[in-house]
């Protein structure tokens, strides 16, 4: 306002400013707030700043309860003071280096315990702030709670890495750390050493007791295993029940190496002896423990783990419940059974498989029929005999074709003999393995082959083995009865030397035992096979059932089995097994009377 000399108001002076861009940029700074505040407050995440030095100055939408500490109490501390339990002092350093060099970071992960000593996890992210003059001033970022993520993965991992049953660490876990075991090896010139631990018979408690108790007995061998072992040690559950123990760090002399292991392995043998009480039961279980050594040679984990497996099967094959050091020739054995599978394989193709025959005789040494016996005429090894590639052709499932060659070629030399009035009524018996005899189609193949060669049903009897009968035997008596129907004999080898019960005996419908040849062997010189002979002959015929003596080498012997009642006698003493050209011209000159060969 300006005045006269007297006071007295002239005229109002002014000056009008337009303060619309003023207002626009106060509106757009609370928008701006409001954003960021809902940002904070709506989400998990919090707003943080540093001074200069690197101490908390200010937070925002940060979650006491959720966070831990009280916001007050973290101000002038740097991140640092405050700890966390994941980082070390390197990564701490290096952490600081960043801020000092006026870095962005990104997700900088934080293991921290709260007031309650719960562990909760943090990831924070921050930029640098400058001023106009670019100045340095701190830093401002975000955190976030990452602790639910956290225990997902944790939860992810445990499922991807251990074992369900167990909590162990599963193959896949054992074979990173086998991995990084050979690395280390390598680079410090270190041994180690595996332990491959199976349990012996484990399928018989799951068969008997049920798969809950064979999973109770699976968590309290994985505990006794753990008990053996240092806390470095690996302990980890293959699958089944199969453990795997990896040992780091052994000495490296030979010797001391060895005993180290196999204290640990006595160990392990001796804790897992121990009875464990199953549903009020006591049960006894042993391992087998195979095991290798590695060092910084051994070409691949796979390699490694393959040889801890060949010892424990060593193991097992030494009778079990015992504890065997890979060796070298082990390995050539395996290799040389490939080379084995690989000829048998191709054996039928290239007709390398024969049959011999070895008569049966009645007890006026007059031929009855034959077993037939398989053998296989390598190129290169010469006669093989059927104990060195049987139990391989078992495993492999080769037994499958070349059984069902067996029995054709048994049925078609039946369809021959049947032309003959002289042969005619002479019968062959086939051995049958147990994998056989278990498939599903067994009968309808046993049956396909009888009506491809018209070979007679009640010429052709089927060996059975006492082993057969541990398993499942309302389907033995199914197949059998079935076969039964169309005229098929059966007849029970090695009688004597297996399992079966007489409660067994009494149902399957069988027609003949044979007397196994080790009772036979003594039966003049050991009284106990005397009594166990004329035994089985007494049994045989309250279940009127007929009765062959398998290897019978002597007259002795022949009259000892004749005067027990035992009608039909198989053996050296008649005849080896040969081809049937030759068996049977021998007999064809005696008048159907097989002669004795030794006296
Ligand atoms: N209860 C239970 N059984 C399992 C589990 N995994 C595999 N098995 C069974 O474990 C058995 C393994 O048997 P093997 O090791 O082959 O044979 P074994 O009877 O122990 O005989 P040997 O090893 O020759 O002494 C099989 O019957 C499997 O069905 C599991 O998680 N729980």
């Amino acid at each position: 306002m300006a005045r006269d000399e007297h006071g007295v108001p002239l005229r109002i002076v002014g000056a009008h400013m337009d303060i619309t861009p003023h207002r626009r940029a106060e509106e757009a700074l609370r928008q701006s707030e409001a954003r960021f505040r809902a940002l904070t407050e709506l989400s998990s995440d919090w707003y943080w700043e540093l001074d200069e030095h690197h101490r908390f100055m200010h937070f925002e939408g940060y979650s006491d309860t959720e966070i831990g500490l009280p916001k007050e109490d973290n101000i002038g501390l740097t991140r640092w003071d405050l700890g966390a339990l994941n980082m070390t002092d390197a990564q701490w350093a290096r952490h600081r280096a960043t801020l000092d060099a006026h870095e962005v970071f990104h997700d900088l992960e934080l293991q921290r315990l709260d007031t309650h000593g719960n562990i909760y996890w943090v990831s924070i992210s921050g930029a640098p702030i400058f001023d106009k003059e670019g100045r340095f001033g701190g830093y401002r970022g975000i955190g976030r709670s990452i602790t639910e993520r956290k225990r997902v993965e944790d939860e992810i991992e445990r499922l991807a890495f251990y074992d369900a049953l167990t909590g162990l660490p599963n193959r896949r876990l054992l074979l990173d750390r086998l991995t990084g075991a050979l690395d280390r090896c390598r680079e410090r010139t270190q041994r180690g050493a595996l332990l491959f631990i199976d349990l012996d018979n484990f399928k018989d408690l799951n068969d008997t007791m049920g798969h809950d108790v064979g999973d109770s007995l699976l968590e309290r061998v994985a505990n006794r295993i753990v008990s053996c072992a240092r806390p470095g040690d690996t302990v980890a559950r293959l699958g089944g029940d199969e453990f795997v123990v990896m040992l780091e760090g052994l000495p490296h002399a030979d010797d001391e190496a060895t005993q180290a292991v196999s204290a640990v392995a006595r160990h392990v043998l001796e804790a897992l002896n121990h009875p464990y009480l199953l549903e009020g039961y006591q049960h006894h279980s042993t391992p087998s423990v195979g095991i290798a050594f590695f060092d910084g040679d051994i070409e691949s984990v796979d390699d490694l783990l393959k040889r801890a497996d060949l010892a424990m099967y060593q193991a097992k094959a030494a009778g079990r419940n015992t504890i065997c050091f890979f060796q070298p020739e082990m390995q050539e054995a395996v290799t040389a059974r490939s080379a084995l599978e690989a000829d048998l394989r191709s054996a039928i193709g290239n007709h390398e498989l024969l049959l011999f025959f070895q008569p049966v005789v009645n007890e006026q040494s007059r031929l009855t029929g034959a077993e037939v016996l398989l053998r296989w005429q390598h190129p290169v090894r010469g006669m093989v005999m059927p104990g060195e590639f049987i139990p391989l052709a078992e495993q492999t499932g080769l037994i499958l074709p070349v059984g069902n060659w067996v029995l054709e070629t048994a049925c078609e030399q039946l369809v021959r003999w049947g032309a003959q009035p002289a042969t005619r009524e002479l019968t062959l018996a086939v051995n049958v393995s147990a994998r056989q005899f278990r498939q599903v189609d067994f009968v309808a193949t046993v049956l396909g082959v009888l009506e491809r060669t018209g070979a007679r049903p009640d010429r052709l009897k089927i060996e059975l083995t006492e082993s057969l009968l541990l398993s499942d035997v309302e389907d033995i008596i199914g197949k059998m009865t079935a076969l039964k129907a169309h005229g098929v004999g059966f007849s029970l080898d090695d009688f004597g030397t297996g399992y079966s019960s007489l409660s067994y005996l009494k149902r399957l419908p069988l027609d003949q035992l044979k007397i196994d040849q080790s009772f036979v062997r003594d039966v003049l010189t050991d009284p106990n096979d005397a009594a166990i002979v004329r035994t089985i002959l007494a049994l045989a015929e309250s279940l009127d059932l007929a009765v062959v003596a398998e290897g019978v080498e002597t007259a002795g012997q022949l009259d000892f089995l004749r005067r027990s009642g035992c009608r039909a006698f198989q053996g050296y003493y008649f005849s080896r097994p040969a081809p049937v050209e030759a068996m049977m011209a021998g007999i064809g000159a005696a008048g159907g009377v097989v002669p004795a060969m030794a006296g």
